[in-house]
């Protein structure tokens, strides 16, 4: 590897088979894969293809059969469940289709949590917890329960969430699967606001128009990397590529 600073996410010959009811699921086949600091990358491809179990893969909330994962240069291969909770709350912050926010605590107190939970002061999450929310267009929701909101604001609840304690990486499963065109542009135009920031954002979803939003899209099929279309440094930057992609869907 060059002498550059470690990728942010460094996956070798990953493998994950899951083994249900029916015939065994081989659904990643292993994957090598290099995410570097600031980039926003798309994994798109067929339902089934095996992107979910990936990002699962890269956030530790399923161990590969085989291959390997370093964050930041560190490896993970002899973390514990519980030494992957604690570096998750720091390293990574994820969003899923269906927000998982905890129903019965408020806005607010879902932010906050996993200040705490990783040793902020309750003044430091209050502080962090009031900019993201603010930033999020989230100003007076802070005591409301998540079902008293649209999907939309809960998505933008799960975004502030997941980026209360900076984490170097974001990881997005399907983010706007289940909303509606106002939901998804805005939960892509702030993935995209933030990757302008410098968050590196690792971003699966089956709907080609969304992962054209990234600067790098990986194609997933039948749990393999079948095509990683990185823009070239001399490419010119893409711009308008969401209000592009998104004019489609209104
Ligand atoms: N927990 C599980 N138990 C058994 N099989 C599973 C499990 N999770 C996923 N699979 C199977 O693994 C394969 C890959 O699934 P995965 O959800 O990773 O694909 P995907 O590309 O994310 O699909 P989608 O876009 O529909 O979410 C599929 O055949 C799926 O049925």
């Amino acid at each position: 590897m060059s002498d550059g600073p470690a990728p942010v996410l460094h996956a070798e010959g990953l493998v994950k088979t899951h083994y249900g009811e029916g015939a065994p699921a081989h659904a990643v086949r292993g994957v090598d894969l290099s995410v570097t600091r600031g980039e926003f990358v798309a994994i798109t491809g067929p339902s089934g293809a095996g992107k979910s179990t990936l990002l699962h893969l890269l956030g530790g909330l399923l161990r590969p059969d085989s291959g390997r994962i370093e964050l930041d240069g560190v490896s993970t291969d002899n973390w514990s469940e519980a030494r992957w909770a604690v570096e998750r709350r720091k390293r990574i912050g994820i969003v899923f289709q269906f927000f998982n926010l905890v129903s019965n605590v408020s806005v607010a107190d879902n932010v906050e949590l996993p200040a705490l939970l990783a040793g902020a002061s309750p003044k430091k999450a209050r502080t962090e917890r009031e900019e993201l929310l603010a930033e999020l267009g989230l100003d007076g929701k802070e005591r409301s329960m998540p079902g008293e909101l649209s999907g939309g604001e809960q998505q933008r609840v799960a975004l502030a969430r997941a980026l209360v304690n900076h984490p170097p990486l974001l990881l997005a499963d399907e983010p706007a699967g289940s909303l509606d065109s106002k939901g998804t542009r805005e939960v892509m135009r702030l993935l995209s606001r933030f990757h302008q920031r410098g968050q590196t954002i690792l971003l699966v979803t089956h709907d080609a128009r969304l992962a054209s939003a990234a600067d790098r899209v990986i194609s997933f099929f039948d749990g393999r990397i079948a095509d990683d279309a990185a823009l070239t440094d001399t490419a010119p930057p893409r711009r308008g590529g969401i209000s592009g992609v998104l004019e489609l869907r209104d």
